[in-house]
């Protein structure tokens, strides 16, 4: 039987705005597949690939510290908010290598995210830091174009042991569930005044409804 070698922690980034049920459930799901024992949620400060949202980076953390009593595995991670320029991943998965260099490194993007990658700062060079876990997403195929389906050939791992047995180099697809959830679709709705509290947590559902988020465009 393989012994695990390294402690694996399970990174989540996103602009989080707000942060529903579709993120919180595919990160359970993906933690138990891999075994990760802390969910470290990673909102961005300024989105390098969206138009910059209208609530603060200081209210998208908020709205992620809100759900932390949901679950123990829970962490709010603000170090992208502590710099001013737009949150480039590989910045801080050099950061966080540097930090941790014992430790495995997940991180976990949605299959949207996957689909695009090769938009994103040194994509190539992203599995030198981490392993990238993928969620699958409802309202999404998993069609990739050539290019970033042979850098998946090159690092995918159907075995999620292999996680904890490298520091980093894996690409992991995670059968996740279908949440046809997205943040857009809850701003139009909070915009509206139509219920939304099956979508995300009581607890961010509260925030917004308390400072007025998503009222105007
Ligand atoms: N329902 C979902 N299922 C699986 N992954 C998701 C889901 N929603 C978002 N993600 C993933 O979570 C990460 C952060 O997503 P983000 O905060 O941009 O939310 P979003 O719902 O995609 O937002 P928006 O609708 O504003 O584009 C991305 O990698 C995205 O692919
Ligand atoms: O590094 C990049 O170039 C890059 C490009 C697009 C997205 N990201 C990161 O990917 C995560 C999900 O992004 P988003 O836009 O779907 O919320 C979030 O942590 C972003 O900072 C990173």
């Amino acid at each position: 039987m393989r012994q695990n070698k390294y402690p694996l922690s399970l990174y989540f980034g996103g602009t989080f705005n707000p942060i529903h049920n579709g993120h919180l459930q595919c990160a359970f799901e993906i933690a138990e597949q891999i075994s990760a024992t802390q969910i470290y949620l990673l909102p961005n400060y300024i989105p390098p690939h969206k138009a910059t949202p209208n609530e603060s980076a200081q209210q998208r953390a908020e709205l992620c510290r809100a759900t932390l009593s949901i679950d123990s595995r829970l962490k709010l991670d603000t170090r992208e908010l502590e710099k001013t320029s737009p949150s480039y991943t590989i910045e801080t998965l050099k950061q966080l290598r540097s930090e941790f260099p014992q430790h495995a490194i997940a991180f976990m993007i949605g299959m949207d995210s996957l689909q695009t990658l090769d938009t994103w700062s040194h994509w190539q060079s992203l599995t030198d830091y981490c392993h990238l876990v993928v969620a699958r997403r409802g309202g999404y195929n998993s069609v990739l174009n050539p290019q970033i389906n042979e850098y998946l050939q090159q690092h995918q791992t159907l075995n999620q042991q292999d996680l904890t047995a490298k520091r980093h180099g894996y690409i992991y697809l995670a059968d996740t569930s279908m949440l046809q959830i997205s943040s857009s679709k809850i701003r139009e709705r909070y915009k509206k005044g139509l219920n939304c509290a099956c979508l995300l947590p009581t607890a961010v559902n509260d925030y917004i409804m308390k400072h007025s988020l998503y009222q105007a465009d």
